[in-house]
This record gives structure tokens, sequence and C-alpha cells, in this order.
């Protein structure tokens, strides 16, 4: 044992919090820059100190014993983290908002001189692919006083606004990206608010959408977070990539229940005497990224400096290591996961790791040495020492702990795997903030191994997927008190073997082999069982007058999916909100019910009612015409356009778009002799109209643009929301010339000249006064 002489302050509830901090932004706000961050600006360098932070980092040699090195590291640490954004990847603007970063703004922001200074102008981050993330560091007052960064900040804040710019630290845009996701995957993301490696994984899940429509991906993305409050982050982010393969759910990712799924080729799970049960889902990827200490964050949360302690990574240990073995029990035999921090401890990092290899075998590191290849790492470390307290008492191993202070805190795995235990943890990878003038991060890669290496350890069983393994436990559910397993979930299970600090609780939510609420054709009802008091989830019939009005009134293509088309409402009223799911979200949907997990959201919202739209035919003050008081919502549109027959959009000149743009409700009678024509001989109600790519009446359109509009009696208006408009209207027209935005310059300008009225009434003021002397 070591005993430090460091007495440090008590952390400030420090580990309550920590399972908060995230990597990115965390109240999913599109500014690009947080000032909050940037109180690094303000604090001296001499203030960035923790000397338990460097004995506890020095005692684990995290750069060996280069004395150099480690000066390099501390010295980063201190530095504020440049800005890193990414462009939305399968998003129909992202290859000409790129495109626009690297050919507009770029040459103009490398000719930035500042207080005689050159400026260094954005650069993409080598790594990333298709370049489509991108990194700069200037302080605050370029950002304010170069008119070229200016206008490059409000570009960027406008398409944040809009979500074709998502802000998120370099690193952690790693984590999806070593997951390699591919649109048929059923993927899971276990800690996943607020969201921005979701909105990652989302993008992979949609690679193979053309640039004006969404393709509808087989697979399927679950974002689940334990914090009910952050899910709702989650869902802000996802209707930025609308996605019918999307899920929500909100409960504790160590006992994240078994879901149930019909295979094509697997037949029912049966056993002597037993009902036959459906299979369980297993999912092909899954991202662990757990709640951690977030040291490694300290460059952006500059508070870490003052709090930092071990005890926050000792506290988080048990609950990463039971998250990951619940990932291992849902896997695929053919599937990945990706764990990950934003911690340097080892504790939570490495420990973990062996932990979780040691109490489910069957399982291996990957080598991702050759993934990303211009991405500067580190391996993963095989040795570390753990502190058991704040003035850092180091042991170098758990007998020589449990000799001298058994108090319990710490446990076997908090320690490094004896010399009989071989991982290969040297594969993990570790990101330190000076190597690439990053965040400092943590990745592990874990797979199945096959069947032919996997051997059995003796005393151990192989990881078996959900279904198979045998024995039964009890479950916990978080807010729901202890509840025992079912005979059902007992024959599922899941049982890990156990280890001292790792008991994985488990529990299943597939009710039988029969489908919770077989959705085509009729209305179906899930409520009022004792489940979560979210709204139900009611697929409708594709028969149902209102489904039928919709695809009458677009006129979609008979392959509409209509029988995917869910409501919020037990009683499967479509009131309000149509969404629409992919085969797999209505499959899962379906075969499981919602008692012990809170489903927030699934799908994506197409269609709403137009508030004062037109009635129902034959009802009262609805002409025989007016079918549809639905409209197409502009998140809806990519999902649905592919459905649309070819016929039935309109088709329009850069003056329409302008009238569209600039109005609220512009005249039909003030558009050009052809679009009118066009659109009045259309039913009132929702329609989408073309605008083809080339440039005219101040517009430059590089490809064809595709917008949802509401046609009434006299006038046709745009269906997508102001921000979406503005961003638009700087995207087409290069200034926004929307009303709103009319209004702002309009009041910057009035303000200007208040400004400088005044200063000119001081001037007269001063040249009295110098008279009078
Ligand atoms: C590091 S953050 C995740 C950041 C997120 N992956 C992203 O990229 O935006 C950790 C998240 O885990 C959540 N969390 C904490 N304990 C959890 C648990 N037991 N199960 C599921 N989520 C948990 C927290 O609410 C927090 O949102």
């Amino acid at each position: 044992m070591t005993r430090s002489k460091v007495k440090g302050r008590r952390g400030r509830g420090s580990y309550k919090n920590a399972n908060l901090r995230s990597d990115s932004n965390n109240d999913g706000s599109p500014a690009v820059i947080n000032p909050d961050e940037y109180r690094a600006d303000l604090l001296q360098k001499s203030d960035m100190q923790n000397a338990r932070f460097e004995e506890y980092y020095k005692k684990q040699e995290i750069l060996g014993a280069d004395e150099e090195e480690w000066h390099r590291f501390l010295e980063a640490c201190r530095e504020p983290l440049p800005t890193t954004f990414r462009v939305a990847g399968s998003r129909e603007t992202a290859k000409v908002l790129n495109d626009a970063i690297e050919n507009t703004y770029v040459p103009h922001l490398r000719e930035v001189v500042f207080e005689d200074e050159p400026v260094a102008p954005p650069v993409q981050l080598s790594w990333y692919p298709g370049g489509l993330a991108w990194q700069f560091n200037v302080a605050k007052k370029v950002l304010r006083k170069s008119s070229e960064f200016k206008k490059f900040h409000s570009f960027l804040v406008f398409e944040t606004e809009v979500g074709n710019i998502t802000r998120a630290e370099a690193v952690s845009m790693l984590p999806p990206l070593f997951l390699h996701v591919e649109p048929h995957h059923k993927v899971l993301d276990m800690c996943a608010a607020p969201g921005s490696k979701t909105s990652q994984l989302l993008e992979a899940l949609h690679s193979s959408a053309s640039p004006l429509a969404s393709s509808v991906p087989p697979g399927l993305l679950i974002a689940n977070d334990s914090d009910y409050k952050r899910t709702h982050l989650l869902i802000h982010q996802s209707a930025r990539l609308p996605s019918p393969a999307f899920m929500v759910t909100n409960v504790d990712a160590s006992i994240f229940p078994s879901l149930s799924l019909p295979h094509d080729n697997a037949p029912p799970v049966t056993g002597e005497g037993r009902k036959p049960r459906l299979p369980p889902l297993l999912f092909d990827r899954i991202l662990c990224d757990v709640p951690c200490s977030g040291d490694g964050t300290l460059r952006k949360n500059v508070g870490i400096w003052k709090h930092w302690n071990p005890m926050d990574g000792n506290g988080l240990h048990g609950l990463q290591v039971r998250i990951l073995q619940r990932a291992m029990r849902m896997l695929h035999p053919e599937g990945r996961i990706v764990y990950s921090t934003c911690s340097l401890n080892p504790v939570e990092n490495e420990a973990v790791i062996a932990e979780a290899l040691r109490t489910i075998s069957g399982f291996e590191l990957i080598d991702v040495s050759t993934d990303l290849p211009t991405l500067l790492r580190r391996p993963g470390l095989s040795t570390w020492t753990p502190a058991s307290d704040r003035s850092l008492t180091f042991f170098e191993s758990y007998d020589a702990y449990n000799e001298t202070l058994p108090t319990g805190k710490l446990v076997r795995s908090h320690f490094p795997p004896g010399a009989d235990e071989e991982f290969g943890l040297e594969r993990c990878i570790r990101i330190y903030p000076h190597i690439q003038d990053t965040g400092g991060f943590f990745i592990a890669v874990l797979q199945r191994k096959k069947p032919e290496v996997a051997g059995l350890k003796e005393g151990k069983r192989a990881a078996a997927p959900d279904a198979e393994a045998p024995e039964a436990k009890k479950a916990r559910l978080e807010g729901d008190g202890d509840v025992t397993m079912s005979e059902q979930e007992q024959d599922q299970g899941q049982t890990p073997t156990v280890s001292e600090t790792t008991q994985a609780q488990v529990t299943s939510l597939a009710p039988s082999s029969a489908p919770a609420a077989e959705a085509s054709g009729s209305k179906q009802k899930q409520s009022g069982d004792g489940g979560f008091k979210e709204m139900p989830y009611t697929f409708i019939s594709p028969d149902d007058p209102i489904v039928e009005g919709c695809i009458q009134q677009l006129s979609l293509t008979p392959d509409f999916p209509s029988s995917n088309i869910l409501v919020r409402n037990p009683l499967g009223d479509p009131a309000r909100s149509l969404y629409l799911t992919n085969d797999l979200v209505r499959s899962v949907i379906a075969h499981n019910d919602y008692k012990r997990i809170r489903l927030m959201t699934a799908g994506t919202k197409i269609f709403t009612k137009q508030e004062g739209g037109f009635g129902r035919k034959g009802e009262e003050g609805s002409s025989a015409e007016m079918v549809s008081q639905f409209r197409l919502l502009s998140e809806g549109l990519p999902v649905v356009l592919p459905y649309i027959k070819e016929e039935s959009i309109v088709d329009a000149e850069a003056r329409a778009l302008r009238l569209l743009v600039e109005g609220y409700y512009p005249l039909l009678s003030s558009f050009d002799e052809a679009f009118k024509k066009t659109v009045e001989a259309k039913l009132p109600g929702s329609h989408v109209v073309r605008f083809k790519a080339g440039s005219g009446e101040g517009a430059s359109l590089t490809h064809d643009l595709v917008l949802p509009i509401w046609k009434s009696h006299v006038s046709v208006s745009l269906m997508i929301d102001k921000k979406a408009k503005s961003a638009l209207s700087m995207r087409v027209f290069g200034e926004d010339i929307t009303v709103a935005g009319r209004e702002a310059l309009e009041k910057q300008t009035k303000k200007a000249q208040k400004a400088e009225a005044r200063s000119a009434a001081a001037e007269g003021d001063g040249d009295d006064a110098e008279e009078a002397e």
C-alpha cells in the first residue's frame, strides 16, 4: 500500500452528476459555440491544476515513464477544445453543405488576419469518412469581430438548428464508426442520450438513401436511456433524421429486457413441457457508451479540474460492467459491441472489459488497429493501480487491499487481471488530448469468438444468446422494485456467470409466441394493464378512411406500406398524427408488450391533421372533392417521396420558390401561369412541389429540391417551419428573405440607426462643450 500525501477537498456531488457528463452537447442545443464551455478562456492556466488527478494518472503510467510527453499531455488538457462538427451524412443537403464549407467558406477564412495574426481556417478531420467532419479553434473575439468568421458562424448556427450540421466532440464521433452499421442491422444504443452518437448510427442505417428520398432501411435502431427526461432529447435529435426504423426506450440498460421477434428461419423455442416461445431479438450492433466520470472532457468541462477524485470512477465501475454484460447477452453470434467512455480511468475502461470477458466467456476484443488508419491512438493498459479513497491510498493488488482495508469499497474487478489471464487489453483504444488535439476517450470493440476457438473454460459456460441459457434469476427493474422472473423468463434464462461486483439482472418482455398486438386489419389496444403510462402504439387498418384519404390525396403507389401506420392512442383513432414504421419495428411492437419497458417513440411522424383544414367528404362544410384534412410533414417527406407518383408532383421554377419563401400565404394569382394552372387543377390540401436544380431569381439550386405545400382556395403555402425556411433561404438565396428574416433585419437596421444617432448626438454635445470651453 502507498498512501499519498495529497489531501483533497471532497468532490461536491460529482459522483451523482457523473453519469450526466457527455462528450456531446448535453442540452441538445444548436449553439455551435457554447460560451459556458469556454470558461477556460477566463480561467488562468494556473487554476487548472489538480494534484490528485496528476498523481493518480502518473501512477497509472498512462503514458509510460516519458516525462516530456506527460508534460505535453497536461498542457493539452489545459487548452480549450477546438470546435468540431459534422455534416449529417445521409441528408439530401450533406454533399451540398460540405462543398459549400470546402469551396466557399474555407477559402475566405484562409485569408483572415486578426490583430496582425493569421487565423487558422477550419480543417477536415482526416479520419472521418467522406471529409464530413470539421474542426476549428478560434478565440471568441475572432468569431465576434471577424466578418468572415461571423458569417461562417451564423451559417453553422442556422444549419445546426435545422439538423444538417451536428456539433459533437471529435472523439465522440468514433464509436459509431467502429460499429460499422449497415442498413439491415438491428442496432441497440444502450445509453443514448443526448443522442449525438444515435444520430450518427441513424445516418449509417440510412446510408443507402438517395439525395432526395430516404430509402426505408430494413434494419432497426433502438436508442435507450435510463433518464426519462433525457430520452426527450433523443426524440428531438432523431426528428432531424426521421426514420421508420427508429425506436426510443427508457429503461436501465443493465437490465434491458429481452425482446422477442419471430425469425424467418428460426422456429419458436420449445422445451419439454413448455409452451413454444418466439426467439429473442438479438442485436447485430450494440453501442455501450456508458455513464462515466468524464475526465476525458476536462478541456470542455473545466470544472473537473476542481473536483476530480478517483471515487467517481470506482463508483461507476459496477454499473459499467453490468451494462456491458447485458449487451453481450443480447448480441447476435455475428455481432459486434463497442464499449466507450470519455474517461481516462482504467477502472472504468480496461477493468470493465476484463471483468466482462472474465465473467462471460466466448468473447474477444477485436483488433481494430487498421480501422481509421489516420486516427492516432494508444493501446489499452494491461495493468493499473486502483486507489481506495480520495486521498489516493493505492493498492497494487486486491489481496493487498483486502488484507489491509477490507472495507468493501473496491472489489476484485477494480484490479488488473492476474498473470494467468489473457484478455488482449492492448487491443483497446486510448485517445489522449495531446495526440491529435481532441478530448480524452476510450474505445473497445468486442465480438463473439468464432465457434472453433470459443472453447469453454472450466467452470464457465460460453455466453449464450438470450434464448439459450437455462437458469433462472431474480430480476430487478428500475422503478418497479424487485420482481421474480416469470416461468417463461426463466426459460429464456439470461443468467451470466456472476462475479462479486456484477450480478447481471435481466428480464424478458416476450409475452408468448402469439403477437401481443397483431397489427394489420384491425385497431389494436395496448394499455391499462399496469404497464408504463406512455400513450400506446396502435397500428391502424390500411383501409382506414384517413389512411386512404392520404394515399389518394398524394397519389401514393400501391406499394406504400400502409399497414405499417400507427397512431398514439388506445382506440386506434387517427385523430392527430400518423406514424410510419418499417416491417421490423412493426414486428417488434406487435410481438412484445410494454409493461416493463417504456417505449417512448417508434417510427416517424409522416402525416398530421391540418388545423383549420377541410372536412372529410360529405362532412358539414366540406365540398365533395375535399377529402383529406391531413398533410404530409416535411420530416415525413423523404420517407414518403419514393411512393408518390411522379405525375402528381408539381414542378416549379425558382420564382415560385422565392414567392413561397418570401410570404406566408402567397396568392395563387401571383404565381406564373404554368404553376398557377397546375396547382389550381389539384384538390385543395397537401401536395408536393419539386424545384429543379439550376439558378435564376437570385436562387442557386445545386440539386432538385422537393417540399410539401398546402393548397387552399386562393393561396398556397410552404409547409416547413420558420427556422427551416430561414435556413433554406440562406442556402438558396444567400440571405434570409422570409418574413421573419426581413423583420429581424429591419430591427437590426433600426437599432444600428439609433446607435448612430446617439453617437452623433454625443459628438454634437462634445462639440458644444468644446465650443463652450
Ligand atoms: C456518456 S452519456 C451518453 C452519451 C450519448 N451516447 C451521446 O453520444 O450523446 C451516458 C448516458 O447514460 C445514461 N445512463 C446512466 N445510467 C444508465 C443506465 N443504467 N442505463 C441506461 N442509461 C444510463 C445517462 O442518462 C446518460 O445519458
